[in-house]
């Protein structure tokens, strides 16, 4: 059987500080097939960077293993190091802060090539405008440095420089938070195209929900740092099942209109609590209009609740009718 794109399984990652230790990422799991999207939903802090770092290899787990179609991101060396670095692109948030202001677009672009001793001078130019026009924008721009770009026009750029390699995965990480509405859709829909075009899986990481509607298959809801609710995206938005994916839809009058007309959840009360010391028991149990006192003690796995739908919640799984219905 073809392994998973990406398996995470058990994954644990906490930072060290003078304040003691930050538990970013709890005890995650999660796979991404092969040309799938997933997508990655959350408030700000409760660890969707993180998870990124860590699919990117940037920063290894405490506990858990990472694997990359097959190849334990732990142990690899070699060749499936080099196989696995070009297979695994990241599109960042500020394309501005991504792009070396010294370099033109066309150098920019042909970067990872010579980095991977990709084909010769000639070729990569080729391969670069070609990008360009796959991207949508023009070969002039090839001569460009990015501050002679648009907002969309640099993130097009970083698309386009992350496919260069032509991989197999790109994680996004509010790849399109910095743009503005009308831009926002144009690139999203770009991605789309590829995405089709070149098969590509992707992990989206979006704290915007509307966002993560229009591209993912399945989407995973984290807080504070664990994942509480998986599932197909229209089974997500149909049937929420987790009183957190519940008040961020209500709260998000975009991503569920008929919410947005009749507020039945309520609004997300109070702030994430601080990752340094985590509630005990479910971890927003004390956000959560729900709780009962089995929340405070005990920590809910992740369970599947109908076929492909896991839900991390005591009440979830026992009496769905319970919780109110969000539109
Ligand atoms: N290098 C680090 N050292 C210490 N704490 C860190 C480090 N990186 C992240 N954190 C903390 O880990 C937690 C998770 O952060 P992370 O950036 O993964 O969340 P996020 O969901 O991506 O939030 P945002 O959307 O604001 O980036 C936060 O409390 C953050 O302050």
């Amino acid at each position: 059987m073809t392994p998973p794109l990406l398996d995470l399984h058990r994954v644990t990652c906490g930072f060290v500080t003078a304040r003691g230790v930050v538990r970013a990422v709890e005890e995650v799991s999660l796979r991404l097939h092969h040309g799938e999207t997933l997508g990655l939903v959350g408030e700000s802090g409760c660890g969707k960077s993180t998870l990124a770092r860590l699919a990117m290899r940037l920063i290894a787990p405490g506990s858990g293993s990472i694997r990359f179609d097959g190849i334990d991101l732990a142990t690899a060396r070699g060749e499936d190091l080099r196989r696995y670095r070009a297979a695994v692109q990241m599109v960042f948030q500020d394309p501005y802060a991504a792009l070396n202001p010294r370099e033109t677009i066309g150098t920019i672009l042909e970067q990872p090539l010579i980095v991977h001793r990709r084909g010769g001078r000639s070729a990569r130019r080729a391969e670069a405008l070609a990008m360009l026009a796959r991207v949508g924008l023009r070969p002039e721009l090839a001569t460009r440095y990015p501050s002679e770009l648009s907002g969309g026009q640099r993130q097009r750029v970083g698309i386009a420089r992350a496919l260069m390699l032509q991989p197999r995965m790109l994680v996004c990480d509010e790849a399109v938070s910095a743009l503005d509405v009308s831009v926002r859709s144009q690139v999203l829909n770009l991605l789309l195209r590829l995405r089709a075009d070149h098969g590509l899986g992707m992990l989206f990481i979006s704290h915007d929900l509307s966002v993560v509607r229009h591209l993912a298959d399945r989407v995973a809801v984290m807080y504070l740092g664990r994942i509480v609710e998986f599932a197909p995206r229209d089974m997500l938005w149909q049937a929420p099942l987790h009183p957190y994916t519940r008040a961020l839809m209500a709260a998000t009058p975009l991503a569920n209109p008929a919410a947005a007309r009749s507020r039945v959840a309520p609004p997300l009360p109070g702030e994430v609590p601080s990752p340094l010391d985590p509630p005990p028991g479910c971890h927003f149990h004390p956000r959560c209009p729900l709780a009962i006192p089995r929340c405070r003690q005990e920590t809910p796995d992740l369970h599947e609740a109908t076929s492909g739908h896991s839900v991390a919640c005591h009440l979830a799984g026992e009496s769905p009718c319970a919780l109110p219905m969000v539109g």
